[in-house]
């Protein structure tokens, strides 16, 4: 079995042990990064292709005539025609919950540094506001504390579950909303329509994939709907929360701030509303809440478990159906 990686680099491999995936294969061509314009000659050999974030397309199913199997290196697939792999007859397995607790750390961190404040108080200590005041303490803009405050979550699986965890240990009410029935032992917080959801919540939380019913689901009239003070948390996919409507929202003071690991063009190579927003309440991360060397490690060792029950026929993790 011949593994092609495409974009090993974006593991930051160098502190993980990544050639027990490699070896998990009979032989591999292994290359940090894949242009669009490389991929389908990159791939024409392969039985089984490693992908992070490359896109790969209904052109590239159509031309890898050996291509039994695709091993998605993250949780999220929105970068894969699922649907044309399917018709090609090639499975696509991602890697689940392998990251869950680097998750839940970055939301949370990021949670409590805008509902702190901490980007205002960081640069007024560097701006020498507090060097110069006429009293000990700097309290404007108002520091608001989680206990009692209302988390709402949108998509309650491994991720969602876990900020919601972090919530009750905060002495938050959790209010969620999720697409599909959830099972006693998942303990779903009330469920409630988006609408009815999103005037509730203090912060927002989301947690669910990018598809076709996700895509900017949180757009300006939703933002709209939500308290003046509320902070929207967006590490799952960007492309579900629509960009300048965030931007305007935060510029007309909608909401009270927001914190974004995820952008619709990754890198943002031409520029995003949300960089060029100076909203003081407003943290932008490089999409790495994934990336702590634990969950990296976690998610080599959950892809050689995939490739292995796939050579034994009998897959697991399969996202396409096929
Ligand atoms: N920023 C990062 O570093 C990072 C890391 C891991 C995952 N992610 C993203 O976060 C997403 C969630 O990760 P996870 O591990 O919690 O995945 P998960 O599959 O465990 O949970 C996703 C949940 O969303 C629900 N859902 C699906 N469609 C929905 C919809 N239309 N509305 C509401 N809920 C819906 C699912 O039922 C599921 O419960 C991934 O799909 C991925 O895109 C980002
Ligand atoms: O989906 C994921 O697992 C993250 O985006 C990291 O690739």
């Amino acid at each position: 079995m011949h593994g092609v990686f495409l974009d090993l680099d974006s593991l930051a491999p160098a502190d993980v042990n990544w050639q027990k995936l490699r070896n998990a294969v009979d032989s591999a061509d292994v290359f940090p990064h894949t242009p669009a314009a490389d991929i389908a000659e990159r791939i024409a050999g392969a039985d089984v292709v490693f992908s992070n974030k490359v896109q790969l397309k209904r052109e590239h199913f159509a031309s890898a005539k050996q291509l039994k199997l695709v091993v998605v290196l993250a949780t999220g697939t929105n970068n894969i025609d699922l649907a044309a792999a399917a018709e090609f007859g090639v499975t696509v397995c991602n890697n689940v919950a392998y990251s869950s607790i680097a998750l839940v750390e970055h939301s949370a961190m990021l949670i409590l540094a805008l509902m702190r404040q901490l980007p205002s108080y960081h640069a007024a200590v560097q701006q020498g506001q507090w060097q110069t005041h006429n009293q000990f303490c700097l309290l404007n803009p108002p520091i608001r504390q989680l206990s009692g405050k209302t988390l709402g979550i949108i998509g309650y699986g491994a991720s969602g579950q876990g900020v919601a965890d972090f919530g009750r240990a905060m002495g938050m009410n959790i209010l969620a909303w999720q697409s599909r029935p959830g099972t006693d032992a998942e303990r779903i917080p009330p469920r409630l329509a988006l609408d009815a959801l999103l005037p509730q919540c203090d912060v927002l939380s989301i947690h669910c994939p990018l598809n076709e019913q996700t895509r900017d689901l949180i757009n300006f009239a939703a933002l709209q709907k939500m308290k003046p003070d509320a902070i929207l948390i967006n590490t799952a996919r960007g492309g579900i929360v629509n960009e300048a409507d965030l931007a305007r929202a935060l510029n007309e003071d909608l909401i009270g701030g927001a914190g974004v690991d995820v952008l619709t063009e990754e890198p943002p190579r031409n520029g995003n509303p949300l960089l060029s927003c100076k909203h003081p309440n407003l943290i932008v991360t490089p999409h790495n809440a994934w990336g702590s060397r634990e969950a990296r490690q976690a998610l080599i060792d959950q892809s050689v478990r995939v490739v292995a029950a796939f050579r034994r026929g009998e897959a697991i993790n399969i996202v396409n159906g096929c």
